[in-house]
């Protein structure tokens, strides 16, 4: 069971680009085509799966946002911090 991480923890550990709200931390990626954005969240959710955490992923026109967060202990912990890096990865 992971902790879950303080606010002034998850600001000093989200990735560049990440947002804290709440009890999530978020990116909205950019893209100039609405199928590299599918192809995006696809490649995230492969990651996901791979690691057995699951984002909430949004689709949008020209962007896709990604919110993290760990339902079962209630809030953001390490496996967020480490999946955001790697979904900035497959960017
Ligand atoms: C039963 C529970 O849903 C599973 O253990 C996994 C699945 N994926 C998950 N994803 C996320 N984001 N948080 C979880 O607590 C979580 N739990």
């Amino acid at each position: 069971m992971a902790d879950v991480l303080s606010d002034e923890e998850i600001d000093d550990r989200a990735p560049e680009g990440w947002h804290h709200e709440g009890d999530e931390i978020v990116r909205t990626y950019e893209f100039d085509e609405y199928l590299d954005g599918v192809e995006f969240a696809s490649e995230a959710a492969e990651i996901a799966d791979e690691e057995f955490h699951h984002p909430e992923i949004t689709i949008r026109y020209d962007e896709v946002a990604i919110a993290l967060t760990s339902h079962e202990e209630g809030g953001v912990t390490d496996q967020d911090i480490q999946m955001a890096e790697h979904f900035d990865d497959a960017r």
